[in-house]
């Protein structure tokens, strides 16, 4: 499908395309969806197999900030930026000045933090082109790491996922399979680890595993095997899309609760997991502890009001597991339904407002 019938079919306001030949940076940032809000959403630095599938990562990413900010309860649009590259090899200072730069421009319409491959380090050199940046370190006044806060409102999420399941919602004794143990799943399995569950872990880095292994007793299996384990919970914690027509008829989990974006590969593997009896607490509103931190920083950064608010996520999570079992319809779409009805209340009260406004003037004239 081409970009503009892409962006037709689900409404996307604006893609931005950078570059900066000084500095390396070639970034993608996509605007969905701006009714509630600026759009706010991480930024990754990844290395695509083609430009393409960078465009499509970002546009893709960006929607599920709309889900996830209106699901949230915060009043902000969703948008997200790829950066294309290697983190490790191909940062340098340039290239967030000048990312920093085109923030800027489009003057408050975009707000970034970090994601994948970000970190606050980089957020603070991008803080000196624009004030358009949260995830800044604390030391500016601002909330740093969102991966930990991220982490928090997951494990709440989780316990949330596992009372649906198990009709507790203690995670002592349970078995959790965590895909990928980056900044994020690190700190949820501290919170798993300290509550008494059982970790099973892998990851593309070795390191990641060896301290997992080292401070939680996790047990390593090889990356394909995470799937198949025998385990309660099983917790994707690293790219998109693990949930597909491979994966999906290994799993032996009850509970699929987990921190990493874009979980479904399709909308159909939301419906397979629903008919085969899986509880799967949906990905936007599970994760959505880092923006919604991030987000306080908006009104003046509080830690305790901003933990808070993330502690929501497992009521959200509740509500919406509660509309699928009543409904009987799977949690993505009850997520969805949530997100789209506020959206449009909104829209509507807005425009309401307009049309107000537009009837006093031409009333005025007529005086
Ligand atoms: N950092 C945050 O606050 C938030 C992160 N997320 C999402 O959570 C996920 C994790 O984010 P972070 O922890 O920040 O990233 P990270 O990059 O620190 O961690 C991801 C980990 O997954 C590993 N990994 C990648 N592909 C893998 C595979 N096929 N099998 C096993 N391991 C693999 C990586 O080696 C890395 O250690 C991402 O999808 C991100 O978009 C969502 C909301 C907020
Ligand atoms: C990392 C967050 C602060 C925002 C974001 O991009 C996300 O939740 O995916």
């Amino acid at each position: 499908m081409g970009i503009f019938s892409y962006m037709e079919k689900y409404d996307y306001e604006q893609l931005v395309i950078c570059q900066d030949k000084q500095s390396g940076l070639k970034a993608v940032i996509a605007i969905h969806d701006t009714t509630l809000g600026p759009a706010l959403g991480g930024t990754r630095m990844w290395t695509y197999a083609s430009e393409e599938d960078a465009i499509e990562d970002a546009l893709r990413l960006a929607r599920g900030m709309t889900y996830k900010n209106a699901a949230a309860g915060l009043n902000l649009g969703g948008g997200k930026t790829v950066i294309i590259g290697d983190p490790k090899k191909n940062k340098n200072e340039e290239m967030f000045r000048a990312f920093g730069r085109y923030i800027q421009g489009l003057n408050g319409r975009y707000i970034t933090a970090e994601d994948v491959g970000t970190t606050v380090e980089d957020m603070d050199i991008i803080y000196q082109e624009t004030n358009y940046v949260t995830g800044v370190s604390p030391a500016f006044g601002s909330s740093g790491n969102p991966s930990p806060v991220t982490a928090y409102g997951v494990y709440k999420g989780m316990k949330a996922a596992v009372k649906a399941a198990f009709g507790s919602d203690s995670l002592a004794g349970k078995t959790v399979a965590v895909q990928g143990v980056g900044n994020v799943a690190y700190h949820l399995c501290k919170h798993l680890h300290h509550e008494g569950a059982k970790l099973i872990v892998t990851d593309l880095n070795k390191e990641a595993v060896k301290r997992a292994v080292e401070e939680f007793r996790a047990k390593a299996v090889e990356i394909d095997d995470i799937y198949s384990v025998e385990c309660d919970i099983y917790a994707p914690c690293a790219l998109g899309a693990t949930l597909n027509d491979q994966t999906i008829p290994k799993l032996k989990a009850k509970v699929i609760a987990g921190a990493a974006n874009n979980q479904l590969k399709e909308s159909r593997h939301g419906d397979a997991l629903h008919t085969m009896g899986i509880i799967y607490a949906p990905d936007y509103v599970i994760n959505a502890g880092g923006v919604i931190n991030v987000a306080d920083e908006l009104e003046g950064y509080n830690r305790e009001r901003a933990l808070k608010k993330v502690e929501g996520v497992y009521d959200n999570i509740e509500r919406i597991l509660s509309i699928s079992e009543r409904d009987n319809i799977p949690s993505y779409k009850a997520a969805d339904r949530l997100a789209e009805e506020r959206i449009a209340r909104m829209r509507n009260s807005r425009s309401q407002f307009l049309q107000n406004e537009h009837h006093i003037l031409t009333r005025r004239s007529r005086m």
